[in-house]
C-alpha cells in the first residue's frame, strides 16, 4: 500500500493531507505526499533519518506553507494557515528541536500557550495526572532538568490546552524505558479522551506498543502503510534496514 489517504474519507478524517509537497529553497523535500490521520488514533510515521518526517510536521504546523497540495483538519482546508492559527484550531505540536525555554522555569513554559490563569490551571491538572513530578517543580528553570524530564515537560506542554491534534517528534530519543513507558501511558490515556495523534518516531517498540496505524517515509514519499498487526514489526525493519 502506498496511498493511505482514504480518499473517501477525507472529509472525515482528522486530519488528511492531499498530494502535499514542501521542502526548502529549490529542493523539494516532501513530494506529493498523501495521508489520512483517523479521529482517536495513534498514527505512527516512521523512516530512515533524512526522508522529510520532520519537515512534514513543520508543513502540517504552518511553519513551512505547502507548495502544492491541501492540508484538512477536520475536513476544513487549512492549507494556508500559520502556526498561530494552527494552534487555535487545536492542534499542538512537540517539536524535536528546541523545544524549550531553558532559562524560563516549568511554569512559565507550561503557559506559553495559554491565554487565561484558568485555561493554566485546568492545563496542570490534566497534566499533572500524567507526569506528577511537575508538580513539586513549578519554579524550577526548565533548563536543569534532566534530559527525560525535559521530554516529559515537552510532552506536557504540548498537552496543555488539551488540543485534538497532537503531532510529537520523536521524543522517546535516548530515553530510558520507564519514562518512554511513562510518555506512552500520556499518549494512551489522551487517546482514550479523544485526542488524536501522529508520532514520528525511529523508537520501534515504542511505536508499537502505543500505535493503531503506522506509514514508513521514504525521499518525501510514504513508501509503505498499514494497521498495525502481526506482520508490521517485520515489515517496518525491511523498511528502516540500513
Ligand atoms: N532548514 C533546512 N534547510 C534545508 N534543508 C533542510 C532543512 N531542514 C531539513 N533539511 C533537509 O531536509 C531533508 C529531510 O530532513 P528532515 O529533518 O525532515 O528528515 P527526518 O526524516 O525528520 O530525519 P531525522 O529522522 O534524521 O530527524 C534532509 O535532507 C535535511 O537535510
Amino acid at each position: 500500500m502506498t496511498d493511505v489517504l482514504d480518499r473517501p474519507a477525507a472529509t472525515t478524517a482528522k486530519l488528511a493531507l492531499e498530494d502535499i509537497t514542501s521542502g526548502y529553497g529549490n529542493v523539494e523535500i516532501i513530494k506529493s505526499l498523501s495521508l489520512g490521520v483517523r479521529p482517536g488514533e495513534i498514527f505512527a510515521l516512521m523512516g530512515k533519518n533524512g526522508m522529510g518526517k520532520t519537515t512534514l510536521l513543520k508543513t502540517i504546523v504552518g511553519l513551512l506553507p505547502a507548495r502544492r497540495g491541501r492540508i484538512l483538519l477536520d475536513g476544513a482546508d487549512v492549507t494556508k494557515k500559520g502556526p498561530k492559527t494552527m494552534a487555535d484550531a487545536g492542534v499542538a505540536y512537540a517539536p524535536q528541536e528546541q523545544p524549550l525555554f531553558q532559562d524560563l522555569s516549568i511554569r512559565d513554559n507550561l503557559r506559553l500557550a495559554l491565554r487565561s490563569d484558568r485555561a493554566l490551571a485546568e492545563g496542570l491538572e490534566r497534566v499533572y495526572g500524567h507526569f506528577p513530578f511537575l508538580a513539586d517543580r513549578l519554579a524550577q528553570k526548565a533548563g536543569t532538568l534532566s534530559g527525560g524530564e525535559q521530554k516529559m515537560l515537552i510532552i506536557a506542554r504540548a498537552m496543555m490546552t488539551a488540543p485534538k491534534l497532537l503531532l510529537i517528534d520523536e521524543i522517546s530519543e535516548g530515553l530510558q524505558p520507564t519514562v518512554i513507558e511513562r510518555i506512552a501511558a500520556a499518549l494512551r490515556d489522551e487517546r482514550a479522551n479523544g485526542t488524536t495523534v501522529l508520532i514520528v518516531e525511529q523508537h520501534l517498540a515504542f511505536a508499537l506498543s502505543i500505535a493503531d496505524r503506522w506509514a514508513v517515509m521514504k525521499l518525501g514519499q510514504i513508501d509503505d502503510a498499514g494497521e498495525i498487526g502481526p506482520d508490521t514489526e517485520a515489515r517496518m525493519l525491511e523498511h528502516l534496514r540500513i
